[in-house]
């Protein structure tokens, strides 16, 4: 069975091939697959599928439409990957499935456009930012306020004096009330009114070295901080750094794809976890 490995800004994917939807991608499979000792080791896996070959895919996507079908490394499914996005569009322009430079992806949130730029970077529509009201986070002891975001998968990013020192290594408190299917929590730093460094806990993987989604967040939640709904804000992560856009309507996301293996898996090893 053919595999890639692919990372954005260090969020890395493990992306299997399965055109018409054949593959049996179990939540034990998924967590198989990213473990970083038994497995290939990632954040998350893309299934690589036509929207027509998916019974859950949401409508309004024409069914031959490539989709990320996007699961986190713990095997639950989320709604959307902003570094998966990139790193699927590159893939299928790398690999001939699709023309480019504009390749439209399907995801459980809708679908998300994205454009295969000359120097390899990939940008991605990101839709509507979502603003969901004040909520908080807890993290060793203390209480910080946040932003609720919805950029098709929900997020909650406080922004704090600094990021470098912050124990991201167990999993920050938040209010299920308001997050009854959890969140993915960014810690947002400003460095200038246009500029910050962002770390992240995702729900489903643990703290990663970026998050696509939660750029977009953070971008929003920083604006917000000054008072603004719209800007270009350039987001450093740990994984390196990217360029969100939020305007009134929606937002964009632009950063690296890179791909690092392509191979096979050892059928038997594949076999056994069913
Ligand atoms: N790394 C992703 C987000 C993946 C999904 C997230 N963990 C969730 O459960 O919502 C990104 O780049 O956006």
């Amino acid at each position: 069975m053919a595999f890639s490995k692919g990372h954005g800004t260090e969020n890395d994917f493990v992306l299997l091939p399965d055109p018409d939807g054949d593959l049996d991608l179990t939540p034990h499979r998924v967590r198989a697959l990213c473990d970083r000792r038994r497995g290939l080791g990632a954040d998350g896996v893309l299934r690589v599928v036509r929207t027509k070959a998916l019974p859950d895919a949401p409508g309004g996507i024409d069914g031959d439409v490539w989709f990320m079908d996007y699961r986190n490394a713990d095997g639950s499914i989320a709604e959307m990957c902003g570094n998966g996005v990139r790193v699927f569009a590159r893939y299928l322009t790398d690999t001939g499935l699709a023309a480019g430079p504009e390749v439209p992806v399907g995801t459980r949130a809708g679908l998300r456009p994205a454009t295969v730029n000359q120097d390899g970077t990939v940008t991605v529509d990101m839709g509507p930012v979502r603003r969901l009201g004040r909520s908080t986070a807890r993290l060793a002891g203390r209480e910080l306020d946040g932003l609720g975001i919805d950029v098709g998968n929900p997020h909650l990013a406080c922004v704090v004096d600094a990021v470098a020192d912050l124990d991201l290594a167990t999993q920050p408190g938040f209010d299920p009330a308001t997050f009854p299917q959890g969140v993915n929590l960014e810690f947002v730093e400003p460095v200038t009114d246009d500029e910050v460094r962002m770390r992240v806990h995702e729900r489903g993987v643990g703290e990663t070295r970026s998050c696509g989604t939660g750029t977009v967040a953070a971008a929003a939640a920083a604006l917000d901080a000054q008072g603004r709904t719209t800007g270009v804000v350039t987001v450093h992560i740990p994984g390196g750094t990217v360029t969100v856009e939020v305007t009134d309507t929606g937002s964009t996301l632009t950063g690296p794809a890179e791909f690092v293996a392509e191979g096979e898996l050892a059928q038997s090893w594949w076999d056994a976890l069913a």
